[in-house]
Order: C-alpha cells, then sequence, then structure tokens
C-alpha cells in the first residue's frame, strides 16, 4: 500500500439519495443491471478490493430495500443513516469510520450510483495518492461554455486544465469529517469541501466507463459497458 496511507482504509458509499432526475419510482440504487441490483454491483466490487478494510453505506432512514439484500449482512458492510444532502450522507458515514478505525483511517469515498468502476482504477488512485490526497477524474474532450441565467453562451472556457470529477475520491478521514463541518450548500464531491481548507487533491485519470447512473438513458448505457466488461476480462 503507498505509504502515505499510514492508516486502515475504509470505503464510504454514500447510498440514501432518492434518484429524482431517474424517474424510476424507487430510488436508482435498486433498479436491476443484469439481474443484480445497482447496490450489489457497486458493493461486490469495492469488497472484493482487499486492501478495504470495511464498507459503510449512509442509507436512508426509511429505506425498505436496503435490508432485503444479502449485501447488507456482509460482515465487512455497516450501514449509517444518510442525510439530506450526499455531503450529510458522506459525513455521516466518515463519522463512523473514525469510531471504527481511529484518527490515522483513510476514506476512499464512491458512489452507489457507480456500479462500473474499474479495481484497476482504484489500485492507480491509492498509488498515485500525496498527503492531500487524490480523486479519479477525466480530462474533458469537448469545448466547455459558460452559460447566462438566459441559457445563451457568455463564453468560451479554456479547457486545457479542466477535468471531470468521478468518484472514489481518497482522503484521510479526519481532514474529511473535518471539512465536512461547514456550509455543504455548494460541496457535490469531497474534493471541494477539502479545496475549501486549501487542499490540492492529485487528479488520476480513470475510465469514461465509471459512469454515475442519473437519468434514464445511463441505464441502457451501463447494460453496455458492463458487457464490454466482461468480454475485455474474458468473461471473468
Ligand atoms: N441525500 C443524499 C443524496 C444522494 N446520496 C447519494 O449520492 C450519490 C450521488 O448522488 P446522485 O447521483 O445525485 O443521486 P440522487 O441524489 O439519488 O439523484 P437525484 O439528484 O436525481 O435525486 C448517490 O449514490 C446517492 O444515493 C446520498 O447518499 N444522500
Ligand atoms: C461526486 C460526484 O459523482 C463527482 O462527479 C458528483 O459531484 C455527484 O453529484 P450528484 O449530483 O450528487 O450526483
Amino acid at each position: 500500500m503507498n505509504p502515505v496511507i499510514r492508516g486502515p482504509l475504509y470505503a464510504v458509499v454514500p447510498a440514501a439519495g432518492v434518484g429524482q432526475r431517474m424517474k424510476a419510482g424507487i430510488p436508482k440504487q435498486y433498479l436491476t443491471l443484469a439481474g443484480k441490483t445497482i447496490t450489489e454491483h457497486t458493493l461486490q466490487r469495492l469488497l472484493s478490493f482487499a486492501p478495504i478494510e470495511s464498507v459503510v453505506v449512509a442509507v436512508s432512514a426509511d429505506d425498505p430495500w436496503w435490508p432485503t439484500l444479502p449485501v447488507a449482512t456482509h460482515r465487512r458492510i455497516h450501514a449509517v443513516t444518510g442525510g439530506e444532502s450526499r455531503a450529510d450522507s458522506v459525513r455521516n458515514a466518515v463519522a463512523q469510520v473514525l469510531m471504527d478505525g481511529g484518527e490515522d483511517a483513510w476514506v476512499l469515498v464512491h458512489d452507489m450510483a457507480r456500479p462500473l468502476v474499474r479495481l484497476s482504477d482504484i489500485q492507480s488512485l491509492l498509488a498515485a495518492t500525496t498527503e492531500q490526497g487524490a480523486i479519479l477524474g477525466l480530462p474533458v474532450v469537448d469545448t466547455i461554455k459558460q452559460a447566462g441565467a438566459d441559457q445563451r453562451i457568455e463564453k468560451t472556457l479554456d479547457r486545457e486544465f479542466v477535468w471531470r470529477a468521478l468518484t472514489p475520491q481518497l482522503f484521510p478521514a479526519a481532514a474529511l469529517y473535518e471539512a465536512l463541518s461547514g456550509d455543504l450548500a455548494a460541496v457535490t464531491d469531497e474534493a471541494s469541501a477539502m479545496e475549501r481548507q486549501g487542499w490540492r487533491p492529485a487528479l488520476v485519470a480513470g475510465h469514461s466507463d465509471n459512469i454515475k447512473i442519473t437519468v434514464p438513458e445511463d441505464l441502457p448505457l451501463a447494460r453496455f459497458y458492463l458487457a464490454r466488461q466482461f468480454e475485455e476480462q474474458g468473461g471473468l
């Protein structure tokens, strides 16, 4: 393991959302992808990554689906109650990591809605992290426009140094908990909370199939990518 990570490594998985943009009638993390729920895909991948001590999942207080999943009783899975926002949910889970793993623990925060994350990308993230953490991301390949309130172009942004943030995002648990203790309204990922503290996390290139299932057309896309990953691995 990277010597920067001096304590135990935990995964934190925010999974207390309602999936409004998916318009599926149930929270998107419980939709089925090739015979398993998105939740089962994501957790089975994290559980198969040996350096992870255990996985703390933030679920909604009134989530009736979570207790029905066999993975919910896995010995390396611990559920906590999520919060109003993704950041609140992550903070609740990191609090549990600090109780279980102590002040030296590190956390790998990964969206439940990203079931196709490659273990090789998680390995690259661990190998590349500095003391200031690291996140998976991808350099943008489109031209980037800034819009006005009237949805007309204000200006074209220089895309040379523009990346899309993905997850996992890797940070020391104690520092992340502290960073998530302020106003979280503008915090849509863990790195933005750390940046407010002056941290400059490393950006590690991931794969474009690490999609966040967000809108209806993402499900068939996820099915395509899952089949392609399966073929790449020789059907393993
Ligand atoms: N209060 C919240 C909101 C979101 N999440 C989780 O954060 C991840 C990324 O959030 P997003 O894709 O926005 O999921 P939802 O909030 O469910 O989607 P929507 O915004 O369409 O409702 C998801 O795994 C979601 O379950 C969470 O744990 N707690
Ligand atoms: C954390 C994240 O997946 C990085 O791109 C993204 O910010 C989550 O946004 P959401 O609106 O909570 O899905």
